[in-house]
């Protein structure tokens, strides 16, 4: 697993954005580039750098195929705190991708169980991801695989920990029973199966669950953890975020990637 200590969140956001817009300008234009996409504040700072740099002709989403993580149960999905109104705000509406390449659970599907498989199947469809971007819970969790999720699950439905729905009631006026219950997202796995997986982490809220994903074991209680199985994983954090990690191994990675 590669470990990017950047500054800050600006230097973070900067260095992901730039990574991604590299690599859909070296992919193969005869098939889409395959990108797999979080909500949440920590990709805030990537979209809107992706968002100029398609307005300076510095990339193009017309050739990009999108699957997002993860999306509410029961929320319409116009409600300005769905997953689908977050990523047309922060990202969809400002950028050339065709709104048929964009993929995004329906957590008001009459058949949830359904609506879990066939976005496996479409997935499969397009060859499987070739980058998927994430963000940590402050509880390791990677998309909504709370806690103790199986390291070897797929799209399907879970009830959101009490923890989430209370770090997300900031986005339901700070009342947590107003955060659905339970959630559709991908699985560990279905993250673990694209070519490439990115994971931003920033802040110190987050220390711990960086502290957990690089130096702990790989463990259902922290599922960001399976990454350390990836073949081609990397964390981009910022300082903020290393506190909990031993000087080693701060050290060791600050020597290793400097850029
Ligand atoms: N389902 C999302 C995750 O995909 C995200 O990584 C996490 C952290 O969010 P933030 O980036 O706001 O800290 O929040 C939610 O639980």
């Amino acid at each position: 697993m590669r470990l990017i200590i950047t500054a800050d969140y600006e230097q973070m956001s900067r260095y992901v954005s730039d990574y991604i817009i590299d690599k859909i300008n070296s992919h193969n234009s005869t098939s889409p580039f395959v990108l797999g996409l979080p909500t949440g504040s920590s990709p805030i700072g990537v979209y809107k750098n992706l968002v100029k740099a398609v307005d300076k002709g510095l990339v193009s989403f017309k050739n990009v195929v999108t699957f997002n993580m993860d999306e509410y149960v029961g929320l319409p999905e116009d409600h300005p705190e769905s997953y689908h109104s977050f990523m047309a705000r922060n990202l969809f509406d400002h950028i050339d991708c065709p709104a048929e390449n964009i993929h995004i659970l329906n957590g008001n599907a009459a058949d949830l169980d359904n609506e879990c498989h066939r976005y496996e199947e479409t997935i499969a469809s397009y060859g499987g991801i070739d980058l998927f971007l994430g963000g940590i819970g402050s509880d390791g969790h990677i998309a909504f695989n709370e806690p103790f999720s199986s390291l070897s699950s797929r799209t399907r439905m879970k009830t959101l920990t009490a923890d989430t729905r209370i770090a997300n009631s900031r986005f339901f006026g700070g009342d947590p029973d107003l955060v659905p219950e339970c959630a559709l997202t991908v699985g560990v796995q279905t993250v673990m199966d694209a070519r490439e997986v990115v994971i931003l982490c920033n802040g110190h809220s987050k220390s711990r669950a960086l502290q957990a994903a690089v130096e702990g074991p790989v463990t259902q209680e922290w599922t960001i953890s399976a990454l350390q199985m990836h073949r081609n994983g990397m964390i981009v954090c910022d300082e903020a975020a290393t506190i909990d990690l031993k000087v080693g191994t701060y050290r060791y990675f600050k020597q290793l990637e400097r850029f």
